[in-house]
């Protein structure tokens, strides 16, 4: 059997990796795990997160602060077997071809990390352990305001309360705390630990390629508030004539949608403060962006380029089904994975498009314009969109995206310019020029 790759091309068939999260409670952890997970999953890596909250949960749903005091000897037991049955079923993933797990817990005491590691070990599973520290004071409080008191725990309680009642579990768990290392005897234990958000890193014996692109992942995260704009080029010559591809000059609408984006994105952004545009390199997006306000920075990628359609780029669907019908059937089968000949596949664009992720992670208000393939690869990576679904999403012309990250999720909101084109989105087994997404399949709110 040939090995596994996946999006970063690494090849996984002997990597199995654990993250330990390790941290005080409203410190990010599952924030972090989400992430990661989100992430890896996006480049095909099989992973999965194991929260040991949740099995507490269907022992002790809704648990005051003094079940997670230590001298709670009832308390200790049912944490203990939450943990235990978390680390059973993360088990039982990798032996069905899970590659990265993550153990989403406190893990505060040397000794829980040491039975972690010791489990880990004897099943040759990697461990790396991901310890966020946060003393800001104000951030915790508003960490605990922002997904604490909502979270099933408190269900029906009153915030307020809520939010003391969590400041207590915090004192608890203070009581015992070891960070990473503390004591100078952890000095063996592959780890990254996150200080105050970023602000300093340490990074310990971090082995192989796969953890060190977790960890610079994780280095590059910040919760400072942004967000991600997303809109296509306007409609183009060839996109009148359902052609795929080429690098053609805007239509007449299309250079309407440019003239409109400038107000379109002030609208959406609600202030005057300046964003930074990325395009492609080809004609039609920076045509598109050209009227955008000069104080805005602008930067081209050649990794925003449209999905190289090989020998078909210039053609209609139907020349495509008429000159190569097996491979418009083998594309529509496994639409994600069929590579054009001489061109790419959805699965090559993940991967270029790899290190636009890492520095959109990085920056803050960033707008996008890029093509129909490329925006749907990203909005699969906000949106936790399958390889399935990800290459049928409708990205309609002449609309902004609006992406913002929360807590736990994104936000969307688009922000139509009311300019008529085509529609260039394609239903499986049509070659129609111009198919409107059935209203089910649209998946925007529209503002
Ligand atoms: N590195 C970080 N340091 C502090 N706060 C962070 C960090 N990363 C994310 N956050 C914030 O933490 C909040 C989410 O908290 P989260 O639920 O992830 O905490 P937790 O550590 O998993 O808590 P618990 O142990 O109770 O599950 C979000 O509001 C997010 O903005």
């Amino acid at each position: 059997m040939a090995p596994r790759t996946n999006g970063i091309g690494v090849q996984v068939e002997n990597t199995r990796i654990c993250v330990v999260m390790v941290g005080l409670p409203a410190r990010g952890k599952s924030f972090i795990a989400q992430k990661a997970q989100r992430y890896l999953t996006w480049l095909s890596i099989p992973s999965a997160t194991f929260n040991v909250g949740n099995y507490r949960r269907t022992d002790a749903p809704q648990p005051s602060a003094d079940f997670f005091d230590t001298n709670n000897q009832e308390g200790e037991r049912k944490r203990r077997a939450a943990a235990e049955a978390a680390v059973a079923d993360m088990l039982r993933w990798f032996k069905k071809g899970g590659v990265v797990g993550i153990l989403d817990a406190t893990n505060s005491t040397k000794e829980r990390r040491k039975w972690v590691l010791d489990i880990m070990t004897q099943n040759n599973i990697e461990v790396i352990f991901v310890e966020s520290r946060c003393d800001d004071e104000n951030l915790i409080m508003a960490n605990i305001r922002d997904v604490k008191t909502t979270s099933p725990d408190y269900q029906g309680q009153d915030p307020e309360t809520a939010a003391l009642d969590f400041r207590n579990r915090i004192r608890n768990y203070e009581k015992v705390y070891k960070s990473l290392n503390e004591d100078g005897d952890e000095d063996d234990l592959t780890f990254l630990k996150i200080m105050n958000v970023g602000k300093q890193v340490i990074i310990n014996r971090i082995r192989d390629y796969l953890q060190s692109r977790i960890v610079y992942y994780l280095m590059n995260l910040h919760i400072r508030p942004r967000s991600v704009w997303l809109s296509r080029h306007g409609e183009s010559m060839l996109n009148l004539e359902g052609r795929i591809g080429g690098d053609a000059e805007l239509s007449h609408r299309g250079e309407e949608y440019a003239r409109k984006l400038p107000e379109l994105v002030l609208e959406s952004v609600g202030s005057d403060r300046p964003l930074t545009v990325w395009t492609s390199t080809l004609k039609r997006t920076i045509a598109t962006a050209r009227h955008l306000p000069k104080h805005y920075n602008q930067l081209q990628w050649k990794a925003l380029d449209e999905l190289d359609a090989g020998v078909c780029d210039g053609m209609t669907y139907q020349e495509i089904a008429d000159l190569y019908p097996d491979d418009f059937q083998a594309r529509d089968e496994d639409k994600y994975n069929y590579r054009y000949r001489g061109g790419e596949s959805y699965r090559d664009v993940v991967i270029r498009l790899e290190p636009i992720i890492m520095e959109l992670e990085r920056s803050e208000d960033i707008l996008i314009i890029s093509h129909q393939a490329v925006i749907r690869c990203i909005y699969a990576y906000f949106m936790q969109k399958t390889q399935e679904e990800s290459p049928w999403v409708p990205v309609p012309l002449h609309t902004l995206i609006k992406l913002t990250p929360r807590a736990y999720g994104t936000e969307v909101q688009t922000y139509k310019a009311n300019i008529q084109a085509v529609s260039t989105w394609r239903g499986k087994g049509s070659t129609a020029k111009h198919e409107d997404p059935s209203p089910e399949k649209s998946l925007f709110q529209t503002h």
